[in-house]
């Protein structure tokens, strides 16, 4: 047997925490969110956003409630600097919301920074160098000392041009990039020395980011390094721990729940997960997952058709169905016992109790989507919620069964009133032949329907493929 090549690799090193708390520890409020949509979701598409559609999701992300909003990398290039004047001289950034921008650990990259953002009210300016071996051996050529001092040299001048600014309520940020593949004790000291330039207060606190630039271990063990990083770091109250997760093994969003359990404050993330290769964390799926728990999640994902249709535009990227919380199939049930199921739940549910109805985890309501979606009919299902099409007109019903579930369609369509007396349904195993005797090998069920309408007694019968089908059909035939 072929095996494949896992010899290749080896684990990431991460600290050894035998007295960790975060596994007793429970999410009990929101995080500050910020979203990177606008930089690390925009630098990840192969066609990045022009600055009118920048703009259409700048102004999305603001409704939906984000009070930090990464905007972009304004040294980069021009596109991002005029983004960002445009925000600006357009007076398009509310009181309440902070613009974010990312900087290398480079002046004049920094000088420009500055410059992109000369008269704005208040912003983080969130600076990075990468600290992780394999960056520092193999791209930078560098010791942990002359890495340690990019970081040191960036907080600097970060500090330095500020002061030419005075007007506006800067925010420091910096971000050892890479950190989940940092030695975690090197991370905290290169931090430390980031600390000891902007000399943050619990009053004026300054913002580390940590982050699993590539998810290379299991979120328990993230949150090792983030437990490990915040219990050994000096001066803890004088800055806001945020954490940047990526979805390279699919872990993105618990690797951020389990981050806050261990002590970050802040998480940063995208809609929908778009990002640098497999994707930046899911905001909408961790803040749905609070919601779902009864947490506020302080952001408003009440309307999703709305701002689902922004992100695809802009990123040229669909949704997946069944992408959590959102996806169009996401409150649907094909087989028949989860039909069952949500059925009788749903009549027990009462608008003022807990919600408790099963493979439902939250009212699909909530988020604007209607019952009429939940049940669908296929092989794996009971027929208890019908859509008919006919006549290019489609009807919907609900029953105990096949032929109450079209009734009921039928009455809402037609208003008029009508009684099932008695029906029979039986499944063929010979093929039936046609009126010129023909066999119709696919011919498989017969189904007989007695009515009482307001035009009398009828009888409808029907053969077809299916016993659901051929009740539909007896069904029409006895309305005629
Ligand atoms: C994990 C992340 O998402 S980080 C953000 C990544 N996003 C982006 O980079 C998008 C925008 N960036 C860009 O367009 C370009 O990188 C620019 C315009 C900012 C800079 O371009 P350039 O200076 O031409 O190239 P580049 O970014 O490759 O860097 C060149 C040098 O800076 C060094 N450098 C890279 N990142 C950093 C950093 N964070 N701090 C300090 N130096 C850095 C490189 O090692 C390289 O050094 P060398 O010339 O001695 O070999
Ligand atoms: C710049 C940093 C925060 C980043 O985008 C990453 O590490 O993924």
């Amino acid at each position: 047997m072929n095996t494949m090549n896992f010899h290749k690799y080896r684990p990431t090193v991460t600290p050894d925490l035998p007295n960790r708390q975060w596994p007793n520890r429970r999410l009990t409020k929101a995080p500050i969110w910020v979203s990177v949509d606008l930089r690390d979701g925009n630098q990840a598409l192969a066609k990045p956003m022009t600055v009118e559609q920048k703009l259409k999701l700048w102004d999305k992300l603001v409704s939906i409630g984000f009070k930090t909003i990464e905007i972009g990398f304004p040294s980069a290039s021009q596109l991002e600097f005029d983004f960002t004047r445009r925000l600006i001289e357009e007076n398009r950034i509310p009181d309440d919301v902070t613009v974010q921008v990312l900087v290398q650990a480079r002046e004049h990259l920094i000088q420009r920074t500055y410059e992109a953002l000369e008269g704005v009210k208040q912003a983080v300016v969130h600076v990075y160098n990468t600290t992780s071996q394999v960056q520092r051996d193999n791209v930078f050529c560098k010791n942990k000392q002359q890495i340690k001092q990019i970081a040191v040299d960036g907080a600097t001048w970060v500090q330095e041009y500020a002061k030419h600014y005075p007007l506006t309520d800067w925010v420091f940020q910096y971000s050892p990039e890479s950190f989940s593949q940092t030695e975690t004790d090197y991370a905290v000291e290169v931090c430390q020395a980031v600390m000891d330039v902007w000399k943050p207060t619990p009053q004026n606190k300054c913002i580390l980011n940590l982050p699993a630039t590539v998810e290379s271990s299991s979120p328990n063990r993230f949150a090792d390094q983030i437990e490990y990083f915040i219990t050994h770091m000096q001066n803890r109250e004088s800055a806001i721990i945020s954490v940047h997760t990526h979805n390279d093994r699919g872990c993105a969003v618990a690797a951020a729940e389990l981050a806050i359990l261990a002590g970050a404050d802040r998480v940063e993330g995208t809609l929908l997960g778009n990002g640098e290769r497999t994707g930046n964390m899911d905001i909408v799926t961790l803040a749905m997952n609070l919601y779902s728990e009864g947490i506020d999640p302080q952001l408003d994902f009440t309307h999703p058709d709305e701002w689902v249709e922004v992100v695809e535009e802009v990123t040229q990227i669909s949704t997946h169905i069944r992408h959590p919380w959102v996806g169009q199939a996401v409150y649907t049930a094909y087989s028949g016992s989860h039909q069952d199921a949500i059925r009788k739940c749903l009549l027990k549910q009462n608008d003022d109790q807990p919600w408790n109805v099963a493979y439902l985890p939250i009212d699909p309501k909530d988020i604007g989507r209607d019952y009429e979606a939940i049940i669908r009919v296929n092989s794996q299902s009971d027929v208890e919620f019908l859509k008919v099409q006919l006549n290019g007109q489609t009807w919907q019903g609900m029953g105990q069964g096949t032929l109450s579930a079209v009734c009921d369609a039928y009455q809402k369509q037609s208003g008029q009133s009508i009684d099932i007396i008695d029906y029979s349904e039986h499944a063929l195993h010979d093929p039936i032949p046609d009126l010129h005797g023909n066999t119709g090998k696919d011919a498989m069920a017969i189904a007989y329907v007695y009515l009482k309408s307001d035009q009398g007694k009828k009888v409808g019968v029907a053969i077809a493929q299916d016993t659901v089908s051929a009740m539909i059909l007896a069904f029409f035939n006895a309305t005629i």
